[in-house]
């Protein structure tokens, strides 16, 4: 029945204060009432409806998509919005768009490769969005390796002006988004060219489209990509294609914090590491780990309430059946889910923190930690959206039948969320730094130049680097190995972090118990997940292994009571959901049946098609095959 809370006998068992975990999880009491009153505001709004994506046309979903970004801003202006509370209107209307590459990329470059003087030329355009900028660097032919990238900006030092040109099919830009119908401008990454010999990838500001009828300037051939995985889903997002045919840019639009070219001709590269250029997909990797652990979150929460209303077998004496989430093997695959959503969410903290931190340094031409924040941004968002994926289609299974319905939320959270294992840098691609960077550590290992913050535990393998510095086989032969070891050593990162977050002061009866808890299962699961690893390593004995099962199982019991809880706590509305099995009043059978009846193809009792297709084969008006 409406309005009864059906799962009132699962929270009235939780052992923690629910709402002093929901200022834990949302990071401070400011936070928490930022997201609370914006995601309010949104679930409110009938201009931010989205139960009706997957019903759409791609073009009627693009347009309204585009209906959507205009409202949203116009709510913005209206209401004076912070962008603290700006973001967080963006993250609860929950569509991918334009404005996500506008604000997340477009933007940040211009901040950290553009400089002052072109700041302050193109920021003030792009705040209040009379510009709309996309970030074009991939390719049709490359992506991953970006100083392959075949675009080229040549010099010319006749007319003070850039020429970008797209020399090859290959060169073209491919999967930008916001570019394919939406942006006026890119930042488009190309090769440097002066007086006849190359630089490397740079970036240059290009207008793509004229401010006053939208068409594309001369020389500019762009569109969008077409249809990608699943049906609403990411299809909002206009990832485009376009080609420079010889497009002149003046000078002064080269981004030129790194490197500068004088209207003399003369190429300088400032005393800052080249790898700048790259920090936009640092800074939007730092950003992409605590996204993991909202969209981690929001799975669990669908499974997990499910799991407490969804009851098969077990029923004694025709009392009720056993709730799905009392059986182990829903717990063994249900609450390490749970415990990495929180373990996401405090390493994204201090992912935060640390990106602060090396632009602070950067600021002050300190390099120092550049390495360390690449191999970090770069590893954890590796880790946590390969598991962050692996997640939610987890929690899609651990609902049964119906966690494949779209009304249950999982698939299309399944659909937008898997792209993030590949943009922003492919997972392995992105390991295959991290394991570099460790190979370099140990090559320092015995130098004056002792390993310190996440690779300071590296100093205790020095002597195992010395007794073993034998065959040092090429890095490709090894690249497996060290791919591991590279995920190895980012577990790492985030188990630390928990530990070290629950040193903090942690307000709350039974709060940071619960996280005790679920640190954990964090550990303990992937020492389990790993046991073959630490065993032949000689780093735990069987035994250990044994107690480490133990006490696995033990945490599940302690944390059973508390599961509903502890997904409350996440402060999720139905709306931000857009779920039926994960709604927060677990009523979900009249839900899913009245839902059912508002498909398209239940507006008829007879469906289009039967009498033209279906009534001549029953009539056998149409000649049987030979059976
Ligand atoms: C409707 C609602 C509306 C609401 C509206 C409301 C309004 C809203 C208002 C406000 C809302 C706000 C919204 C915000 C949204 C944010 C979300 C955004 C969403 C994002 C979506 C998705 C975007 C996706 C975008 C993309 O996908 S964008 C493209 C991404 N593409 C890549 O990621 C390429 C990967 N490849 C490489 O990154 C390189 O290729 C490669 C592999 C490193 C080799 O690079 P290479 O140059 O070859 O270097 P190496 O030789 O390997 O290394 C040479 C030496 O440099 C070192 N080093 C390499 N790197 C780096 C590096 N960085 N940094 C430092 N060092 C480095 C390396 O350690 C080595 O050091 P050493 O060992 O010498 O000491
Ligand atoms: C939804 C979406 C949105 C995107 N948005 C943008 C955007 O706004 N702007 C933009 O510029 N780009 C964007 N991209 C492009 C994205 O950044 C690239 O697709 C991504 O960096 C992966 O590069 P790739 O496609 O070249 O993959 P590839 O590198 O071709 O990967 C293919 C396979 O090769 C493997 N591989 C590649 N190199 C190595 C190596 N050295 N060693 C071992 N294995 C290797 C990879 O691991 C992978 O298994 C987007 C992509 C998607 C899917």
């Amino acid at each position: 029945m409406e309005g009864v809370d059906h799962l009132a006998h699962e929270r009235n068992k939780s052992e923690f204060d629910v709402d002093a975990m929901k200022i834990v999880w949302a990071g401070s009491p400011h936070a928490f009432d930022v997201s609370d009153r914006i995601s309010k505001l949104v679930a409110s709004d009938p201009g931010f409806r989205k139960d009706n994506r997957s019903t759409l046309s791609r073009k009627e979903l693009f347009k309204n998509t585009l209906r959507k970004a205009a409202y949203a801003w116009k709510t913005i202006v209206d209401l004076r919005l912070s962008e603290e509370e700006a973001a967080k209107l963006r993250f609860y209307v929950d569509e991918p768009a334009f404005t996500d590459l506008h604000w997340g990329m477009f933007i940040p470059a211009i901040k950290g490769q553009g400089t002052e003087e072109q700041q302050q030329k193109w920021l003030p355009l792009a705040y209040k969005m009379q510009i709309i900028g996309c970030y074009a660097q991939t390719e049709l032919g490359h992506g991953s390796n970006v100083q392959g990238l075949e675009t080229t900006a040549t010099f010319d030092p006749q007319t003070d002006e850039f020429i970008i040109h797209s020399p090859t099919l290959t060169s073209s830009k491919w999967w930008p988004g916001g570019l394919g119908k939406v942006a006026t401008h890119a930042i488009a990454y190309a090769r440097l060219i002066v007086g006849g010999r190359e630089h490397g990838v740079n970036g240059f500001i290009v207008q793509l489209r004229s401010l006053e009828d939208h068409s594309p300037l001369l020389g500019i051939t762009v569109g969008d990509i077409g249809m990608k995985f699943g049906n609403g889903a990411y299809n909002t997002m206009d990832n485009g294609v376009l080609r420079f045919d010889h497009v002149r840019i003046p000078r002064n639009q080269m981004l030129m914090r790194v490197s500068q070219v004088t209207c003399e001709g003369k190429y300088k590269q400032s005393d800052v590491p080249r790898q700048l250029v790259y920090g936009t997909m640092v800074y939007v990797r730092q950003t992409i780990v605590a996204d993991a652990s909202c969209a981690l979150s929001r799975a669990v929460c669908i499974a997990t309430r499910y799991s407490a209303v969804r009851r098969q077998f077990g029923s004694q004496n025709g009392g009720p059946e056993t709730q799905v989430i009392d059986y182990k093997t829903q717990q063994s695959r249900l609450f390490p889910l749970l415990a990495s959503a929180y373990a996401f969410r405090f390493i994204g903290e201090w992912l935060k923190w640390l990106y602060a931190d090396v632009t602070q340094r950067l600021q002050a031409n300190d390099f120092s930690t550049l390495p360390e924040a690449h191999a970090c941004t770069a590893g954890l968002k590796s880790l946590t959206t390969t598991a962050t994926a692996d997640g939610i289609e987890e929690c899609r299974k651990l609902c049964g039948g119906h966690g494949y319905l779209c009304s249950s939320g999982l698939p299309e959270l399944f659909a937008v969320y898997v792209p993030a294992c590949t943009y922003e840098g492919d997972n392995t691609v992105l390991l295959l730094q991290v394991a570099r960077f460790l190979m370099k550590t140990v090559s320092q290992l015995g130098s004056s130049k002792k390993p310190v913050g996440t690779i300071a535990y590296m100093t205790r393998v020095e002597h195992l680097m010395q007794c073993r510095c034998g065959v040092q086989r090429g890095f490709a032969e090894l690249s497996v190995d060290l791919v591991e070891a590279a995920v190895a050593h980012c577990q790492l990162i985030v188990v630390s972090k928990f530990i070290e977050k629950l040193q903090q002061e942690i307000p709350g009866k039974g709060v940071k118990q619960q996280l005790e808890v679920l640190c954990n299962i964090y550990a303990l699961f992937l020492l389990h997940k790993h046991q073959g690893d630490f065993l032949s390593t000689g780093c735990i004995t069987p035994k250990h292994a044994a107690l480490a099962n133990d006490e696995l199982r033990s945490l599940y019991s302690q944390v059973r009571p508390n599961a509903i809880a502890l997904v409350d706590a996440f402060n999720y509305t139905d709306h931000y959901l857009g779920s039926i099995l994960g709604c927060y009043d677990g009523n979900v059978y009249p839900k899913l049946y009245e839902a059912a009846w508002k498909d398209p193809l239940n507006e008829s009792v007879v469906p289009d098609g039967y009498h033209q297709y279906i009534r001549p084969l029953l009539k056998q008006e149409i000649r049987t095959a030979r059976l």
